[in-house]
């Protein structure tokens, strides 16, 4: 790293978290002022500002409205698909959410209860979220792109005692009704919900039943009675957002409440390059953690604008939409993926919607979510003449753990590269060994404990599967999951997972979900998911099945048949957003003695790479087998 002014800093975060973070809290109002910083006494279970007591929507709408922002836009909802606009004011956002706080508090949600929001890209979502943080209840936002058996796992784990979902959400060429969906999840789950309310959406108005409640009606304004902030301790959760692992069963990311608020609000000068009164544009979903922390809460700490686009890089309706957003709203900040600027590259290459709009207020464009292939870092750099700062990160973090600090001093870019790691994040490469590998040489991507404000304390009701999934690989750090090394100037350069997760159009999907969706077909004996490159989605998944006894896998019709109620039945029990096209029937699996898949040398096979073969291989022969066909259309 360089010795400029981030690296002292950077220095000084690890140095003294205490003082660097206790510095950073003074930017949040809080009801008591915390006199400790970190609770450290037992790891890996920190605690950060444990004795302060706050609220996150008072820090996110009222203080902007006592301290002169009332009248200031705090939500341009841009919706495309519906052709709608609407801006909220911080006084409107602040009415909308302490009245629908009050909803909730009156069908009995108090602190700590859950409340499962599986709604599209609509102001309510937001409502909800800020609703939940001003009662102390947890919100848990399900990405609307999940199909009902996704949407039942999670109704199990967070047993919410209600429901806020919308009759439908649009998509450019169809309209995807939600409420079939829920109403499956929830007769698929365990756990059934008090109540649902029901936003409904003149695309597709849902038919209400028993246990259903109707948004507008509840929020008229002689039913919704406004509600007060509730303190919460700072380490009370604010949310849980699941995320997959390795297996099918999803992960409750917990966020804790005070750390959370302090880290997001440094991060919007340091990493984003915003101040109060700016306006920032994260064009992606509130179901995604970049969509709570950069849609939703920084921003709006902050006292910015942010802006709710219900749409899609290209389609709606062309591919200069986020050009048209960008000079709209007089957006100085676009945070997007990189599979949005590939689509807007691949049908725009000349960049020639972009010379129809004024960006001039665009400072800086942020892309994260899935590596940043350096095509498409050039491209996008080269059209529109501005920095594009890569920054990685994860659920788990909730905000970077690399990028590059415009804020406090703009590094190079190295293309390839989301740059250094952020103040708090003490990065290193561990090899197979646990030994620190020297600059250049890969391995895992680790950070030495404690890992700063805002980041998971925990996971949802399993402290276990915390510990085992995260910091019993490498005790003293946090197992990021990913691979990669960092080069003679302190660049870090994330390589890809080093598990089964995948990542589909910056959608992290578990394999495991997808296979749990194969082998549920009666004629599958057993199966495998991997992540193969693609040049667009960044990865897909591809299926390799072996079937039962008895069907006929010579026959091309049957196996036809099979392929296509195999896709069929992903999209339906994952979701759209699997985007599982590819299944081949194979004769059989590449398996360890003790009977373990061989993904990762499939992966590697699929991916052109010499694979390593582990000497436990059962039958080299299936994997000889099987090789053309991992070669086989790659994209
Ligand atoms: C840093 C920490 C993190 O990683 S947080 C995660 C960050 N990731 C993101 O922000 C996601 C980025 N990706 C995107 O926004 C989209 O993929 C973009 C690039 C806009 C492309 O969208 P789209 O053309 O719909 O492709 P897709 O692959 O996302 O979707 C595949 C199929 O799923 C559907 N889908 C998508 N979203 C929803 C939804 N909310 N509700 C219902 N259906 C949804 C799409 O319509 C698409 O369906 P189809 O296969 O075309 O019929």
């Amino acid at each position: 790293m360089s010795n400029g002014a981030y690296a002292t800093l950077h220095e000084q975060s690890l140095r003294d978290p205490e003082g660097f973070w206790g510095q950073a809290a003074e930017d949040i109002d809080w009801i008591t002022r915390p006199t400790t910083v970190l609770d450290a006494s037992n790891p890996p279970f920190y605690r950060w500002f444990p004795d302060g007591r706050l609220n996150v929507c008072y820090n996110a709408l009222d203080r902007h409205v006592i301290g002169g922002r009332a009248d200031q836009a705090a939500l341009h909802y841009d919706s495309p698909v519906t052709g709608t606009k609407k801006t909220y004011t911080y006084a409107e956002l602040l009415d909308l959410t302490a009245r629908f706080a009050g909803v909730l508090r009156d069908l009995g949600v108090t602190k700590g209860d859950r409340v499962l929001i599986y709604m599209p890209m609509v102001p309510e979502a937001v409502v909800a979220m800020l609703a939940c943080a001003r009662l102390g209840a947890v919100h848990s936002v399900v990405f609307g792109g999940f199909a009902p058996q996704e949407l039942a796992a999670r109704i199990d784990d967070a047993a919410p005692k209600v429901i806020v979902s919308a009759s439908c959400g649009v998509e450019p060429r169809r309209v995807v009704e939600y409420k079939p969906f829920l109403d499956e999840a929830i007769r698929r789950s365990e756990h059934k919900p008090e109540h649902c309310v029901v936003l409904q959406r003149e695309q597709a108005p849902a038919e209400l039943g028993e246990r259903d409640l109707d948004w507008a009606t509840l929020m008229h304004p002689d039913a919704a009675a406004p509600a007060e902030c509730v303190p919460v301790q700072s380490t009370d959760p604010l949310y849980i957002l699941y995320t997959s692992g390795t297996t099918g069963k999803p992960k409750g990311i917990l966020r804790d409440s005070g750390g959370y608020a302090v880290a997001l609000r440094w991060t919007m000068p340091a990493v984003y390059g915003l101040e109060p009164g700016d306006v920032m544009f994260c064009a992606s979903d509130v179901g995604w953690v970049v969509g709570h922390s950069y849609i939703v809460y920084a921003p709006l700490l902050t006292g910015c604008t942010t802006v709710l686009y219900e749409g899609k890089p290209i389609g709606t309706p062309d591919a200069g939409a986020f050009w048209r957003v960008v000079e709209d709203y007089g957006v100085n900040s676009l945070f997007t993926a990189p599979t949005a600027f590939r689509a807007i590259k691949k049908e725009d290459s000349r960049a020639e919607h972009l010379a129809e709009h004024d960006i001039s207020s665009l400072r800086t464009i942020y892309l994260a979510g899935e590596r940043l292939d350096p095509d498409t870092y050039h491209w996008a750099t080269d059209v529109t003449s501005r920095p594009v700062i890569d920054n990685w990160w994860q659920t788990e973090t909730g905000w970077p753990i690399a990028a590059n600090p415009v804020g406090i001093e703009r590094l190079p870019i190295k293309p390839g590269s989301p740059t250094v790691p952020m103040a708090g994040y003490d990065i290193q490469i561990l090899d197979e060994m646990g030994n620190v590998a020297g600059p250049n040489h890969e391995g895992s991507i680790v950070a030495k404990l404690p890992l700063p404000p805002g980041t998971f304390p925990t996971l949802f009701n399993d402290d276990e599967r915390y510990v085992s999934g995260y910091f019993a690989a490498y005790p003293g750090y946090y197992l990021t999951g990913d691979g990669g090394y960092i080069d003679e100037d302190g660049y870090l350069f994330v390589m890809g997972r080093t598990d089964d997760v995948l990542n589909v159009a910056g959608h992290r999907l578990s394999t495991g979900s997808i296979e749990a969706a194969l082998a549920g077909h009666p004629d599958v004996a057993e199966c495998a998911v991997i992540g193969v490159p693609d040049s667009f989605k960044g990865e897909l998944p591809r299926g390799f099945v072996v079937l039962k006894a008895g069907v006929d896998a010579d026959d091309e019709s049957v196996r036809e048949r099979i392929v296509a109620e195999l896709v069929k039945r992903v999209r339906d029990e994952v979701g759209a957003v699997a985007a599982l096209k590819q299944v081949d029937i194979v004769d059989g699996l590449p398996k360890t003695r003790s009977g373990k898949i061989l993904r990762k040398t499939m992966r590697e096979i699929a991916a052109g790479k010499t694979p390593v073969v582990p000497s436990t291989i059962e039958d080299q022969g299936v994997l000889d087998t099987l090789t053309p066909v991992l070669r086989a259309n790659q994209s």
